[in-house]
């Protein structure tokens, strides 16, 4: 963790996130809200409906932000560091733009911003750079002053994010039954996304095959699958698979998904697995359908045993990260040498995403990287 305790030149820290609906009458107009000029299939929607639906048309993910926000202000607050946490989503109420304005308003000008994605790739980054370009955009012609907005890297190798995925793994395999805790395969899941985004993702240097996305994500797998292998003494056979596809049929996505991914397990003779939804930082909508009942009635039906192991939400180790992540990046930006806490193999990411970075199909601006507008 870093020494830092300067939080100059930040004066607030925005967490930004999706937004979900909270009621069934939300749920149609989430939704319009997330697929705005995405041409996501008609039936897709429907069917994600459906599946809001069932909860009640409340998502999880404000609430966990919610308790985040508590997690971040009780750390910030025990180790000393007097700054302000605020909360704007993309999709929902609370409203970036709304947010953002009330910052301005508080007087903030030089913003850290976290979201609740810790990978590249075009959904989990650019796409929020242009939420903060198109919040920013709104301001300017508002007559507003513009505050300096910095997200802070990727996360994905942070030892605050790594562990508690890790202790959440060690949880389910003890809940296993002891006949086949031995031989549980570990499933490391996240969110399909086309090959082409994929391919794309991150800086143009690590373009190719998967890109940044697929590589970050064994980066964690590999991670937390060692520390698991340390502390139980047994190698867990693991594999990196996919969930939530959405799009037409015909276009290429991340492959296998989850549930193909139990049925050949289950054809090999694996006696259990543990899914572990690395790619999400609490229990999303997608955590909670695609693998809490999708992928178990799966199991089920295949007479597979499976856990699902827990998502990081507001692990007061994760608060401590985000602490560490901010106060690193403020000692970047005031020119003073800090640490960088990274494990696995790709080292700390970059601070600002390059040009190219996770490039779009239509051109948009985007804040907070070589590319923004607003510098
Ligand atoms: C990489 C990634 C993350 C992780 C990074 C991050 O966390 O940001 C993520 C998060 C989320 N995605 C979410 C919900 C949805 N995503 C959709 C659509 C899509 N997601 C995509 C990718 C990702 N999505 C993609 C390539 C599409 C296709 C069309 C498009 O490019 O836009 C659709 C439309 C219907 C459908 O296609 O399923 C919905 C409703 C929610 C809220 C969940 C809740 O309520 O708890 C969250 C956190
Ligand atoms: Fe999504």
């Amino acid at each position: 963790m870093s020494d830092q305790h300067d939080p100059a030149p930040y004066d607030a820290l925005l967490l930004l996130s999706f937004g979900g609906p909270e009621g069934p009458d939300d749920v149609v107009p989430f939704l319009e809200n997330v697929t705005r000029g995405r041409g996501i299939p008609k039936e897709r929607l429907k069917e994600v409906g459906q599946h809001y639906f069932l909860f009640g048309g409340v998502s999880p993910i404000n609430g966990h932000n919610r308790a985040l926000l508590d997690a971040l202000r009780t750390d910030f607050t025990a180790a000393g560091l007097d700054l302000p946490v605020y909360w704007g989503n993309r999709n929902w109420a609370p409203y970036l733009t709304d947010t953002l304005r009330k910052m301005v308003h508080d007087g903030r000008r030089h913003i850290a911003v976290l979201t609740t994605s810790a990978y590249a790739s075009y959904s989990g980054c650019r796409q929020y750079r242009e939420n903060l370009a198109d919040a920013l955009a709104a301001l300017e012609a508002e007559g507003l002053p513009l505050p300096r907005v910095d997200k802070l890297r990727h996360y994905f190798n942070h030892p605050g994010f790594v562990e508690p995925v890790v202790e959440g793994v060690l949880a389910s395999l003890a809940d296993l039954d002891d006949t086949v805790r031995a031989g549980a395969h570990l499933a490391f899941t996240t969110h399909s996304i086309p090959d082409s985004a994929a391919d794309s993702s991150g800086p143009a240097a690590g373009h190719g095959s998967g890109g940044a996305y697929v590589r970050q994500h064994l980066d964690t797998a590999r991670t937390v699958a060692d520390a698991v292998r340390d502390r139980t003494g047994t190698a867990h056979p693991w594999k990196l698979v996919y969930q939530s596809r959405s799009g037409a049929p015909h276009i290429p996505w991340l492959e296998p998904d989850i549930c193909d991914h139990l049925e050949e397990l289950h054809a090999t003779g694996a006696p259990a697995a543990v899914m572990v939804p690395i790619g999400f930082v609490s229990d999303h909508m997608e955590v909670l359908y695609d693998l809490d009942t999708e992928a178990t009635a799966k199991a089920a039906e295949l007479g597979l045993p499976v856990r699902r192991s827990a998502t990081v939400g507001a692990d007061p180790r994760f608060a401590a990260a985000v602490r560490d992540l901010l106060l690193e990046r403020a000692a970047t930006e005031r020119g003073t040498p800090t640490r960088r806490c990274a494990l696995g193999t790709l080292g700390p990411s970059h601070d600002l995403c390059p040009i190219d970075c996770c490039p779009a199909r239509t051109d948009h601006p985007a804040a907070a990287g070589a590319d923004s507008p607003y510098s």
